[in-house]
């Protein structure tokens, strides 16, 4: 309705006058207008209990709810009666209160409008700072019933004829704002308010700037000439500086902005100085001397790099570990630890021969039921898998950062780790569906785990390559701590932390063992659960042969009920760089020995791995008499490929199965200051100390009868890829590929999936591919689609 004092609904009824930048500002100083519509929630309109002649209509229904005016809002009920009290949106009050005769009431049903026709009766006016009326409707006779309405609009649906200095704003709201002078459009008109003075404001909210910062425009004629309703434009000739003015909302805006900004300074501020007092505590206050050089960006780097640093974490790990002559493990008691019993051996070719026979619901061996239970568990998304790929690849790299899954293995199309991999995903996720004839085809989660070292390298090698084709929901980044380097020789009896930089500690990431605390803390062992996973496959990402998602490991596990699955493969040569599988009979307390979940950790032995940096020289040569002949004694080598099932995965993610920490003596390159200057050192000899977590560390919380050890053919599964090539060097691209290219050649040949007839024949090529085939082909022409198997089967 036209009005002069108002929210914005209603008409504008402008008065032109001679208005300047001097009457304007006051008015800028004390506006902090409220809008009447309190924004309370509509209450639903319950029709079944008006027995008034009302009717209500969706929006759809009434004819013409444009012609519709606001006049008011209904705030409450008043006395026992009926009575309401309505919020005048008007200029004509009495017109609208108090004349009885039809008015509509407009209110939310289901998040729709909803436009009922009431009749007024009677309404008088009543006190306050607000204008307000008490209002009588027909049938509305009972609080219960006028309670219906409160939250509604009161409208009424003729419009009287305005002057021609006079606007409905409903029809300038929306309306473009352009500036006169330039023709440029700067805004749109979201409001009109009245601070109660004689100049209306339009509140203008701006887009020709980023923000879209609002600004408060007068509405007079010298500085909004043209008010083109057809055109839906208004022209503006702004005063200087005016456009230039924040709306009193925004500075208050920007007052809270400032005032959290100042509580956020304030709590960094006291966790830094938390920072500074713990430091002073372990004795390593010398990381905060890059504070007195350089620039302040620099400072600022580390002082968040500091924040972020758990040293109370570095301060135990490191304790942990010392004394370094000891803790090195070289001296560990050999004769405590023994081979593990007996277990079992995986054999493809009984799947293989399996798949070569006319009954497709043959039973076969061990291997052959393993299999098809795990690629059951497949298909009912029970399984996930880890790429253990934090590790920061120095072996490989030399003093470079090396992303070990990128590595280009020199195959055809340049296949990478990673990719590989992910071929080798999609190729077991289509054998999965095939073999259990599920209808859609599985999705099995696949998390990457990286760390600050090889984090955004990796990402960006994933987004790259589009994933190679898989479903990028189901690849999930998880990064995993990392912990400061820290010297190995002592200065006033304290192992220093090293610095990259004198605004840079040097860090490196916590162990392939960060793995269980990681998944924890980022939830996503509870995603896993969500979805119904009960087993992870967890292994190194630069073993070119891993059967990622196995389905036979994962059958083999789930059979055993095992917490652990472990493969092993036989070492090649007591120098093999590889740990070894062992029972440890060392009388050891185990941390959370009293929880109910672990049995009693006593005399009874643990599994455990011999890492092959810490066995001795005797335990490392000793040989011992087997049907095979003579063999190392300590043979089960260790190839970083484990299931966990998610029950137990989730245990060691909580605090009381924290992993120890090992020392890894490294080369680290440095700076330090002498006197005023920093100076770079560059190491000739190990320097520095890691400190790492190793996965294996968690075997000893599982009770032995739970660990369930499968040995795989090492040709078949292990070619690893730890160094940079060079003559005489093992574990190479190099190695990797001619063990690669030499199992290619020992299976059976592949013919491309869509000229298969069967699907026998089809799951028999897949399985082929799956195992090692596939490793120059392009995978596309193994997967088959959904039709193509719909008609095979
Ligand atoms: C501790 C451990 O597992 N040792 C095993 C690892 O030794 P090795 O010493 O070769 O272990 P690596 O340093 O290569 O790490 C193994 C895997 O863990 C990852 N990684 C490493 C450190 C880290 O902080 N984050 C991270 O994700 C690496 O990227 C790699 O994928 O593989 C050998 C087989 O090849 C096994 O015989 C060893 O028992």
């Amino acid at each position: 309705d036209p009005h002069s004092k108002g929210s914005g609904l209603g008409a504008l009824k402008a008065r032109f006058h001679s208005s300047s930048l001097a009457l304007i500002r006051p008015l800028f100083c004390r506006f902090q207008l409220k809008k009447f519509v309190s924004g309370r929630p509509f209450p639903r309109l319950n029709l079944k209990n008006t027995t008034c002649s009302a009717t209500a209509v969706l929006e759809s229904d009434v004819k013409d709810t444009g012609s519709f005016v606001e006049v008011g809002y209904i705030a409450s009920t008043h006395g026992v009666h009926g009575e309401l009290h309505v919020y005048s949106r008007t200029d004509f009050p009495e017109e609208r209160f108090q004349k009885p005769g039809k008015r509509w009431v407009r209110s939310k049903r289901m998040g729709k409008p909803v436009y009922q026709e009431v009749e007024l009766l009677e309404g008088r006016e009543v006190g306050g700072k607000r204008p307000s009326w008490l209002i009588t409707l027909k049938g509305f006779n009972s609080v219960e019933k006028a309670s219906d309405l409160v939250g509604s609009t009161l409208l009424v649906s003729e419009r009287p004829t305005l002057n021609d200095d006079e606007y409905y704003i409903p029809d300038l709201v929306g309306m473009a704002v352009i500036l006169q002078k330039t023709g440029e459009e700067i805004g749109t008109i979201l409001d009109v308010y009245n601070t109660g003075g004689d100049t209306d404001l339009l509140q203008v909210e701006r887009t020709d700037v980023a923000s879209g910062q609002k600004v408060w425009i007068p509405f007079v004629t010298q500085i909004v000439p043209v008010v083109d309703q057809k055109r839906r434009r208004v022209e503006i000739d702004p005063p200087a500086g005016l456009l230039e003015l924040n709306s009193p909302g925004e500075s208050k805006h920007e007052k809270a902005k400032l005032k959290k900004d100042a509580k956020e300074k304030r709590k960094l501020r006291e966790r830094f100085s938390g920072v500074k007092k713990k430091l002073m505590a372990i004795g390593q206050t010398h990381i905060l001397e890059g504070l007195s050089t350089g620039t302040e960006s620099q400072q600022q780097e580390l002082v968040s790099q500091l924040l972020r640093i758990d040293f109370s974490l570095f301060h135990r790990a490191l304790k942990h570990v010392l004394p370094l002559s000891e803790s090195t493990g070289r001296e560990r008691d050999e004769f405590s630890w023994k081979p593990p019993l007996n277990f079992p051996c995986s054999d493809w070719q009984e799947i293989d021969a399996c798949l070569q026979q006319e009954d497709t619901e043959t039973d076969g061996g061990d291997t052959f039921r393993w299999w098809k239970g795990g690629l059951q568990l497949i298909a009912d998304g029970r399984v996930a898998v880890v790429v253990l790929a934090g590790g920061e690849g120095t072996r490989l790299a030399g003093k470079g950062l090396c992303v070990k899954g990128a590595i280009d293995l020199g195959l055809a199309g340049g296949k990478s780790l990673f990719q590989l991999q992910a071929e080798r995903l999609l190729i077991v996720q289509e054998l999965s569906r095939m073999v259990t004839n599920v209808t859609t085809k599985p999705c099995i989660p696949w998390i990457v785990m990286t760390s600050d070292a090889t984090d955004a390298s990796t990402r960006a090698y994933f987004e790259d390559n589009e994933f190679w084709g898989l479903d990028r929901s189901q690849v999930w980044f998880v990064k995993q701590a990392s912990l400061p380097c820290c010297s190995i020789e002592t200065i006033e009896g304290q192992h220093r932390i090293l610095l990259e930089t004198p605004w840079k500690v040097a860090q490196a990431p916590n162990g392939n063992g960060g793995l269980f605390n990681s998944l924890s803390v980022q939830g996503t062992s509870d995603r896993l659960a969500d979805l119904g996973v009960e087993y992870v496959q967890v292994y190194a990402v630069d073993n070119a042969l891993v059967r990622v998602a196995d389905p036979v490991f994962f059958g083999y596990a789930k059979e055993r009920g095992a917490d652990i699955g472990i493969k092993v493969v036989t070492k090649t040569s007591a120098d093999e760089a590889v740990g070894v599988v062992c029972m440890n009979y060392e009388r050891a307390e185990v941390q959370g020995a009293e929880s109910s979940d672990f049995p009693e950790y006593t005399d009874s032995p643990r599994y455990g791995v011999l890492e092959y940096s810490m066995i001795t020289d005797s335990s490392k040569h000793a040989t011992e008499e087997t049907e095979q002949g003579r063999q190392l004694k300590f043979r089960a080598a260790h190839i970083c490929v484990n299931v966990f099932s998610l029950s137990f995965l989730r245990k060691l993610g909580e605090p009381e199965f924290e992993l120890e920490y090992h020392p890894a003596v490294k080369h680290i390159k440095h700076v330090t200051k002498q006197g005023e200057e920093w100076v770079e050192v560059i190491p000739n000899r190990p320097n520095g100390i890691k400190l790492e977590r190793f996965i294996f560390d968690a075997f000893k919380y599982s009770d032995p009868s739970k660990v369930a050890l499968l040995e795989v053919a090492r040709e078949e599964e292990f070619a690893p890829v730890k160094n940079a090539p060079a003559a005489g060097v093992a574990d190479t691209v190099d190695t990797a590929r001619c063990l690669m290219k030499s199992l290619t050649k020992r299976l059976p040949p592949l013919t491309p999936s869509k000229t298969g007839t069967q699907i026998r024949h089809l799951v028999r090529n897949l399985n082929v591919a799956y195992m090692g085939a596939h490793i120059e082909e392009n995978i596309r022409d193994f997967l088959v689609t959904s039709d193509e198997v719909s008609q095979l089967t």
